[in-house]
């Protein structure tokens, strides 16, 4: 099977020297693999050729009869500001190359040097284009404001504008060979995300999800990198393991903030080479599937306190999206429940129940530590015991009663912090009397004005609450 053409856009090499030109290419694909390399040997042929076909950028020789690599700069330049040119020649002369430079080339290199600085160069000018190119397709689309592709985040029910931003995102990056990281809290939909970049790379290619949290090295590297038959004790069989299986489809890791020290080295070099051995294998196979993972550690902080290693981390995060907390898009919680109301009943036969209309107003007074996953589980569980008529809101109400901690504090809806940081005292600390007033008008507000919902937050009943309030406007 021929490899796919790396990168995507060839490289232009111009020489009149046919025998260096193919020992470059030779050398280009051995030691970085790029293997997409247009080469030239007459330099008159260049603007023609820039004119019908799209390079990525140039490696160009100077002295060449008929047209000069000088000459030749300055035309490519004036022509086609957004190409990078590479000198490459055999010239040593620092006045030569500073006249280069000068006249928009973008590196220079001599050809006795070693090639190993030349292709860090050229490495380094497709990363750049590519940072570039997505910085582009960024730009049109939050300019748009619009998806190519809305049909890959249909699982995904959402009407926040954070999430938006993030499908935009996520379709700017979803060709990029680098990996994508994937955080947010538990439950928060990281996979849904990650399958709806598979989806938008093309469904047909395999999924493959593996958990590595709490996988040893062993079994970690068995699992992806597989074996070969009689590798050790027990290996009867060889295993391709799952980057074999993934093919050039996408790898997903979850929890990878979990991963163990031992095996997020190799994660490492699996990264950095592109490339592995099965275990007992003589044999490197190619690494093709795009690798996502997704985690509710927060990588940043765990790389600082030198749990995560750093440059695992940074390989990781080239590209990186955030799922906010439901918390955080309550806006969501009404088109939630209706999307799992019409799931649940159809999983179970059902005919899909009216929710009381304060059941939205009751769920906004909650955090929802469980996230998206959290709110399912409740509406599974309340469609399992309805029976007929209007949905009974008592399975809500026991999660939510049980979720309120021992001494009866309420944890607020809309800020974990104000939890803990406690209540802030002015110096003259108010009544008793003055405190229930304002716990009251609080409750009341998150409840939008509900007296029941409000009451279960206070932990009193429905009567109690009425009479204080009738106090309160008397
Ligand atoms: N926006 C959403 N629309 C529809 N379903 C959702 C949404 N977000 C999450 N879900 C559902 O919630 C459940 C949890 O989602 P998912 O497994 O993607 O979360 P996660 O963040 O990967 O969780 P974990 O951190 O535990 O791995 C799944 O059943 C998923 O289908």
């Amino acid at each position: 099977m021929s490899s796919p053409k790396f990168p995507n856009i060839p490289l232009l090499s111009v020489d009149d020297e046919a025998a260096w030109l193919r020992s470059l290419s030779l050398t280009l694909k051995k030691d970085a693999g790029i293997n997409n390399v247009l080469r030239c040997e007459d330099s008159r042929e260049v603007m023609e050729l820039l004119a019908s076909v799209q390079v990525s950028m140039i490696l160009l020789d100077l002295t060449m009869p008929h047209l000069s690599g000088e000459e030749l700069l300055s035309m490519i330049v004036r022509d086609y500001p957004e190409i990078p040119v590479i000198v490459v020649s055999g010239v040593n002369q620092i006045e030569t190359a500073v006249r280069c430079m000068r006249n928009g080339a973008r590196d220079y290199f001599i050809k006795s040097d070693d090639t190993e600085r030349l292709i860090a160069s050229i490495e380094r000018t497709l990363e750049y284009q590519r940072l570039q190119q997505e910085n582009v397709r960024l730009k049109e689309r939050v300019l748009q404001d619009r998806l190519d592709n809305p049909g890959a985040f249909a699982g995904i029910v959402t009407r926040n504008r954070r999430m938006q931003a993030l499908f935009q995102y996520l379709e700017a990056v979803a060709h990029s060979p680098e990996p994508l990281l994937v955080t947010g809290e538990s439950g928060v939909g990281k996979e849904l995300v990650a399958r709806a970049v598979h989806e938008l790379r093309g469904a047909d290619e395999p999924w493959v999800a593996v958990n590595v949290a709490g996988l040893d090295d062993n079994v970690f590297s068995d699992t992806l990198f597989g074996h070969a038959k009689g590798a050790f004790t027990g290996a009867e069989q060889t295993r391709g393991g799952m980057i074999a299986k993934a093919g050039s489809g996408t790898l997903f890791l979850d929890e990878i903030g979990d991963l163990s020290a031992a095996s997020q080295v190799k994660l490492l070099r699996l990264l950095q080479e592109g490339e592995y051995y099965p275990l007992g294998s003589d044999y490197p196979q190619k690494l093709r599937a795009r690798i996502v993972v997704a985690t509710n550690v927060d990588l940043a902080a765990s790389q600082a306190k030198g749990h995560f290693r750093k440059d695992l981390y940074y390989r990781l995060c080239a590209h990186h999206v955030h799922v906010p907390s439901l918390q955080e898009r309550r806006e969501d919680l009404p088109l939630l429940l209706d999307h799992f109301f019409e799931e649940a009943a159809q999983a179970m036969s059902k005919k899909k129940p009216t929710p009381p209309s304060e059941l939205p107003v009751l769920l906004a007074t909650y955090h929802f530590p469980g996230n998206v996953r959290e709110l399912r589980a409740m509406v599974y569980d309340a469609i399992s015991l309805h029976e007929s008529g209007v949905l009974s809101m008592d399975s809500f109400k026991r999660v939510l009663s049980e979720a309120r901690p021992e001494n009866g504090q309420v944890s607020p809806a809309n800020s974990g912090q104000e939890a803990a940081a406690g209540v802030l005292f002015s110096e003259r600390l108010p009544t008793l009397a003055e405190n229930a007033e304002m716990l009251v008008a609080e409750a009341m507000k998150r409840a939008q004005g509900n007296q029941t919902i409000a009451a279960g937050l206070l932990g009193i009943t429905r009567q109690a609450l009425s009479k204080r309030l009738k106090k309160l406007t008397s």
